[in-house]
């Protein structure tokens, strides 16, 4: 079990001034994520789970409440808080290599260090032989390998997802599913994982938190209790998996 990564969300409403009215987007949650789980949010399209994920990222200030990383109150973005969104983010005139070791760089550690961190985060996401390309010379997928590695070459205690295999075809998304699941095993970190897709929310999680249409509330929240690893057909078709999804279709269609 991981001691770091803890975070807890207190009484948090989060919002954006419009017309110099505040107008708020997720009201009064509170949740807990603890250290070195995984948890998937899912709600309706504009429930307000990028705005959440964005804050917890440090991204946004709270209009009211609290959002603490071990105890600690977020006040900005740091490398404790790695996020990967949907679209790539990825320097496109650095190599893989120079992405991912972009952070340890900026963090004074020197080219050599980095360069063997980069190579150990590279080969987890399994791009070794690709640390010379450039991203448009990679695949959607690659592009969003190169993502995380970058992101955990950090060592975040916390890695906050927003729909980062949304965009992939059904093949890429599976292979990068069981990448992930590996990848935490392997690093310990806690993983809070937004997605629309409430089977890849089921697959990979030990959690998922159904957000409400109105105020994105938190209510509904589901324990995954199937051990890891997990098959993913057999667990998606199985009674559990069937039980779960529905519980999930449902908490969603309120
Ligand atoms: N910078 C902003 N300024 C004003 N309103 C915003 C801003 N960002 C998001 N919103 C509004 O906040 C609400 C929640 O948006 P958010 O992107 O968090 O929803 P979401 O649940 O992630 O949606 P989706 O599933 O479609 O990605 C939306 O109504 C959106 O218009």
């Amino acid at each position: 079990m991981s001691s770091v990564g803890h975070i807890e969300i207190q009484g948090l409403t989060l919002g954006f001034k419009n017309f110099g009215m505040v107008n708020a987007i997720v009201e009064n949650i509170s949740l807990s994520f603890s250290a070195g789980s995984f948890t998937s949010i899912i709600g309706p399209s504009g429930c307000g789970k990028s705005t959440l994920i964005n804050a917890i990222g440090g991204h946004y200030k709270p209009i009211t409440g609290h959002i603490l990383l071990d105890g600690c109150e977020i006040k900005q973005p740091t490398a404790d808080l790695g996020i990967v969104f949907q679209q790539h983010t990825l320097f496109p005139w650095k190599t893989v290599i120079e992405n991912v070791r972009f952070g340890p760089i900026q963090r004074g550690i020197g080219k050599n260090d980095a360069n063997e961190i980069a190579s150990k985060y590279i080969e987890m996401v399994g791009l070794s032989g690709y640390e010379d390309y450039y991203p448009k010379m990679l695949s959607g997928g690659m592009q969003h390998r190169a993502e995380i590695a970058r992101s955990l070459a950090n060592k975040p205690a916390v890695l906050l997802m927003d729909e980062p295999f949304g965009a992939l075809d059904a093949q890429m998304r599976t292979t990068l599913q069981d990448s992930l699941i590996k990848i935490w095993d392997e690093t310990n970190v806690t993983i809070i994982f937004v997605t629309h897709d409430v089977e890849e929310a089921i697959y990979l999680s030990q959690k998922v938190v159904v957000m409400s249409r109105n105020g994105g509330k938190t209510n509904n929240i589901f324990d995954i209790n199937e051990p890891f690893p997990r098959n993913k057909g057999e667990f998606l078709f199985s009674n559990n998996g069937r039980i779960l999804k529905e519980k999930c279709m449902d908490a969603l269609a309120i």
